[in-house]
């Protein structure tokens, strides 16, 4: 049964009934003929009805609430359609206008004005002993759209659903969280419709007291309960991923979902970019563009990539170059972030290098990826170096939305003459190229995330470690059918989510295992093949 709050006022004041609707309608209170099949293919006609993003998400967003077994039924059966509307790219235009689309309360928010009282706070949630899986933002790097305070809340809604449609978590057991430590958005403080607080985001010092205070209570009053952290800026990313880590069940979607998916994508690409050149899988050299909490996140996670060919850790660094917005970052430059000196190169001295393609000639890449939120960084010259010096270069603007994408699948395609190897964060259409269909990838952590909370809930376990999450990325890497290798794709078909979330969910509880942080002691006795059942019997089903 899902939660229905119901919104009222009182002396100005919104309020909330908690409404459980009933199970059998009353005769004469529904039409005379509604069968539920001809009903699912109302719904689709209605969403299909709509010719603008924005609407077609309000519209799922009030089917969802009003029956959200059908919501879900749609959702699996048309997965493709379905996710570019309540997820990337079009949760980002949900939430950039979410104070002015706002209809009704979902999730539950959390403000700096609560401090010293945030376990009432929490405990108001109404279905406490259900909830299992929270994401939580504090809306300050929404996507690549900035700082949106609590518009940011339609992003915690959207992946949760994603969680819901993809490993079956059950709808009850979830809850979306927006933190409101202010905005530094001006258009926001200045909005008469903006939902949060008129305030400038808090200082460091009180925010991490916010933080400590939230997460204690979190624990105390949801033991059960795994957090998402999902776009907090990106100092913040990383430094509440390491508080935390070892003391609660957490993990950071935009530092290790986006750097376990990349690294699936890029083990099967530089498969194929290695079998067309005929250079090692060692040898490859990858370059960042773009140097924030998911470019460092990404490259971390690749490291794996090269210590699983036999690299050490160092030779592995140094397959690894970053540019940031002042150019290619190395030692000598001059200060580095704290997140960037791992990477920065100790082998090159100077002058500043800012120019991409001047970067290109010096590293000769094998692989580009964009996490620089630069639309259209990826212009045809970078494209075309590329192209120039590899058989088949590896592409991923991996930029979220769509339009802050570097570069599009089709210019990606047309400059290197079909040979690209291509995912992006966000979705493409695929292509034809003389003759034959070119899909692009998307390598977007909605492959992981779902897989990776499901094998925390089950295995109940005690903190998320670096196993797990490579464990998620080489799943996914391994989940590929012949057949869609067959036509050259890097990651699973999406209408295969659940069968892949499932294959990933085993994958995790065992690494979890051999890391010794399960508490689900019965879980350990069983055979790969009894593990996989239990998690597809575990999973809700509309
Ligand atoms: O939400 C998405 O599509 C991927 C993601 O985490 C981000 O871009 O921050
Ligand atoms: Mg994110």
């Amino acid at each position: 049964m899902t939660i229905i709050l119901t919104p009222y006022w009182s002396n100005g004041v919104q309020k909330l009934k908690l409404i459980e609707p009933p199970h059998v309608p009353k005769h004469g209170l529904v039409p005379p003929v509604l069968d539920r099949d001809v009903h699912a293919a109302r719904c689709l006609a209605q969403l299909r009805s709509k010719d603008k993003g924005l609407e077609k998400y309000i519209y799922l967003s009030q089917l969802k609430h009003e029956d959200y077994a059908m919501f879900y039924r749609l959702c699996l059966q048309n997965m493709a359609e379905f996710t570019p509307i309540i997820y990337t790219p079009t949760v980002g235009d949900a939430c950039v206008n979410f104070s002015e689309i706002y209809r009704r309360p979902e999730g539950l928010y959390v403000s700096i004005k609560d401090k010293g009282k945030i376990g009432s706070v929490i405990r108001n949630w109404p279905k406490i002993d259900e909830a299992r899986i929270s994401v939580v933002t504090d809306g300050s790097r929404i996507l690549g759209l900035g700082d949106l305070g609590v518009n940011g809340m339609g992003i915690s809604i959207g992946k949760l659903s994603l969680y819901v449609a993809g490993a079956g978590i059950r709808p009850e057991s979830t809850i979306p969280i927006c933190l409101d430590l202010g905005t530094n958005t001006q258009r926001y403080l200045d909005d008469p419709f903006y939902l949060g607080l008129r305030q400038i985001r808090v200082g460091d010092a009180e925010m991490t007291a916010f933080m400590d205070e939230f997460m204690e209570e979190m624990s105390k009053t949801f033991p059960k309960l795994m957090i998402q952290f999902e776009d907090f800026s990106t100092d913040n990313a990383f430094k509440y991923l390491e508080r935390y880590r070892k003391k609660y069940p957490v993990f950071n979607d935009d530092i290790q979902g986006t750097g376990a998916v990349v690294l699936s994508g890029f083990l099967n690409a530089a498969k194929l970019s290695s079998a067309a050149s005929g250079q090692p899988l060692s040898s490859h050299r990858i370059l960042f563009f773009g140097a924030g909490s998911a470019g460092v996140g990404v490259a971390s996670q690749l490291m794996s990539f090269f210590t699983l060919q036999g690299l050490t850790e160092d030779e592995a660094r140094r397959r690894i170059y970053l540019v940031d917005s002042q150019g290619l970052v190395y030692d000598t430059r001059g200060p580095l972030a704290e997140h960037k000196k791992y990477f920065s190169r100790d082998d090159y001295q100077g002058p500043p290098m800012k120019d991409l393609l001047d970067i290109i000639a010096y590293v000769k890449p094998t692989a580009l990826l964009g996490l620089s939120t630069i639309s259209g960084a990826f212009n045809g010259d970078i494209l075309d170096a590329m192209a120039a010096i590899n058989p088949r270069p590896i592409i991923f603007p991996l930029s979220n939305p769509v339009k802050l994408s570097e570069c599009s699948f089709a210019d990606a395609v047309a400059h290197t003459q079909g040979r690209v190897l291509f995912a992006s964060g966000s979705p493409f259409p695929e292509q034809q190229f003389q003759g034959k269909t070119l899909y692009p990838g998307q390598g977007n952590n909605m492959y992981i995330f779902p897989g990776l909370g499901l094998a925390a809930i089950l295995g109940r376990v005690s903190e998320i470690t670096d196993s797990m999450v490579e464990a998620s990325s080489l799943g996914l890497a391994n989940s590929l059918t012949n057949e869609e290798r067959s036509l050259g794709l890097l990651y699973p078909r999406i209408e295969r989510i659940r069968e892949i979330s499932a294959f990933i969910a085993k994958e995790v509880i065992r690494a979890a295992q051999k890391a010794g942080v399960d508490r689900s002691p019965d879980l350990r006795g069983m055979s790969d093949d009894e593990l996989l059942r239990f998690i597809n019997n575990k999973m809700w089903t509309p």
